[in-house]
Formats: C-alpha cells, structure tokens, sequence
C-alpha cells in the first residue's frame, strides 16, 4: 500500500546496465521535513537512485512517487529541485540568464535574486557561464535548483567539486532552506557532511540499502557483527529484543542478527536448546564504512 503524505516513496527500485545491476530493489520512504543522505562508496548506486527519483532514468522494475506524482510530473511542477554532479550549465549565458530561464518554465518560482541569494552567488548575477570556477558552477546549479522553490530538494553529490570554506558556506545556505521545513535528500561520498547534518543516513552498498537509520545507529550497526544460526523452531519471539542485537531478520530456519555485542547475544541464545551452526562475522557494512572513512581522510 502507498503511504500516503510521503515526500519520497519507492517500492521494489530496480535499474540494471546490461547485466549489471545497478540499484538492486529498493524500498525507502521520506517523509516531510526529514534531511536525509544517502551515503554510499564509489559505484554504490547512489547517482542511479538519484536520476530515478528526478526522474532522469526510468527503472526497469519497481515505482517512485514524490509527494504522490510521478518524478517526471514532479519535477514538472516545481515540486522537486535537482542539483546534478555535472549538470550542464549554458555557457553563453550569464548566472542571472540561466536561473531566469529556469524559474520561467516553472509555474511558482522565487525570484531570480532571492535563488541568487539563497545560493551565496548574488554577485555573480551578471557572469557569464563559461568564466566561473567549479565551485561557483556548483552554487550556480544551486540557485537553479533552489528557484523553483522546491518542496523537496534532490542533490547529488553537492559539494564535489567545492573547497572546504565552499563547502562551508553551501551547507550554510542549506540549513536556510531546511530551516523553512523542506525535505532534502542528497548522495554523499562524505561521512563528516552527513554528521554535521542530517536527521538520518542511508547507507547503499552494491545496489541495496544497508543501513538506515540515524548517523549514530548507522555508524554502531557498522562497527558491529553479525550472528548467523540455525534456530529450527523459532523459539525467540523477537529476536531483536535479545541482549546485544540491533536488527534482526529470518528466513526460513535461519536467523540473521546484526549485534553491538556479540558475545552477549550468543549467551543469550544459547538458552535456546535448539540452536545450531552458530557464525559470527564482522558486519558486512564495515567494509562499506572503511571505503567512506578512507575517502574522508585523502580529502
Ligand atoms: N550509464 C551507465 N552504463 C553502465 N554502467 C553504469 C552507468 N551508470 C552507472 N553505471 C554503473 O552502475 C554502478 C552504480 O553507479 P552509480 O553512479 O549509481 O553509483 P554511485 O554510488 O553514485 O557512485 P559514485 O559515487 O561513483 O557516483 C557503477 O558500477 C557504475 O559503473
């Protein structure tokens, strides 16, 4: 069933390039409000999930709805703004030219120098697109995303080509926008942007969601391992309430439980007579976090 009053809600994303399959069926719904990043490595399948919920690419199976359209019809009315990696930008235009243009195909726009300066760039107004630095092309896709006056606001990979005062100031005008109560979904290589800002993290590895939850859970459920084991009868009754676990999920005779303290939790099921083939490994999703932390420090 759809929920109803979602800002974002997907069921069963698919995408595939050939035979490689680039987002792997997702569900995940944001509701109004939340900020929310969706972290993931190189290759994850952040951007494929990105230009599905803007509707630049079509899925081959599953369904987006924004606020309850179709992306394409979203994006159509003004309901989202998108900011791409490597949008491309009209080069014989000026900043001002290019967000005017934009904010005419759109039905309730704020004006051109309120984008302007929402985005930091007012003194750019009046540059032509060709003689601005990658930063500054960055805060002109910005402005562009933000006039349309977007209820929710796609962004991919905002601040990669920004240096560090830049990145300062786009997550300043930012928190200006969330402020007023908007929902923000952006992909991110970048544990820190995630911390300093967000409600919740979604963390996608290989084209699945792995996490998602608040940066503190995340960041315990990937420090954390895993207890498989064999329990025939299924005589926990939530097993995600046994000492030590986090997150819990069977299938068939096994279960899966992600645990803060493992040995705690074998102990625990140990009082289950029936349990067998007892194994402990370290959590998948540390690789995926040591992957984002060695990105953050080579910065
Ligand atoms: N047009 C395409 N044709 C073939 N393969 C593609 C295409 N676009 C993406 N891929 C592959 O799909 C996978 C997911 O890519 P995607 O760009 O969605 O990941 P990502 O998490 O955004 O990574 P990055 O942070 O590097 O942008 C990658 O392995 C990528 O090489």
């Amino acid at each position: 069933m759809r929920e109803r009053g979602a800002a974002i809600d997907i069921a069963g994303l698919t995408k595939s390039y050939g035979e490689f399959r680039a987002v792997d069926g997702i569900d995940l719904m944001i509701v109004p409000g939340e900020v929310v990043a969706l972290l993931g490595p190189n290759g994850a399948g952040k951007s494929t999930t990105v230009d599905m919920i803007i509707g630049l690419a079509e899925p081959d199976d599953g369904e987006v709805r924004v606020f309850g359209d179709e992306p394409h019809a979203a994006v159509v009315n003004g309901t989202i703004g998108a900011m791409l990696q490597n949008g491309t930008l009209l080069d014989d235009a000026t900043v001002g030219e290019t967000v005017a243009m934009i904010a005419s195909l759109h039905r309730k726009p704020v004006t051109v120098a309120e984008a302007l300066r929402r985005a930091g760039i007012e003194e750019l107004a009046d540059r032509r697109c060709t003689k601005l630095s990658g930063d500054q092309r960055q805060r002109v896709r910005f402005a562009v995303a933000l006039v349309v006056n977007p209820d929710l606001l796609v962004l991919d990979e905002p601040t990669a080509a920004m240096d560090v005062g830049g990145r300062r100031e786009f997550w300043a005008s930012m928190r200006e926008f969330t402020a007023t109560g908007r929902t923000v979904l952006f992909a991110t290589h970048y544990m820190d942007e995630a911390e300093e800002f967000v409600d919740r993290v979604i963390l996608m590895r290989a084209g699945k969601i792995v996490a998602d939850g608040s940066v503190a859970k995340v960041r315990e459920m990937a420090s954390g391992r895993s207890i498989n084991a064999v329990l025939p009868e299924v005589p926990v009754e939530r097993p995600e309430n046994l000492p030590g676990v986090i997150a819990a999920e069977r299938r068939a005779d096994r279960i899966q439980l992600t645990c803060t303290d493992s040995d705690a939790a074998v102990r625990a099921l140990l009082d289950y007579p029936a349990v067998h083939d007892i194994e402990i490994s370290a959590a998948g999703l540390e690789e995926a976090f040591l992957t984002l932390t060695a990105q953050e420090a080579a910065r």
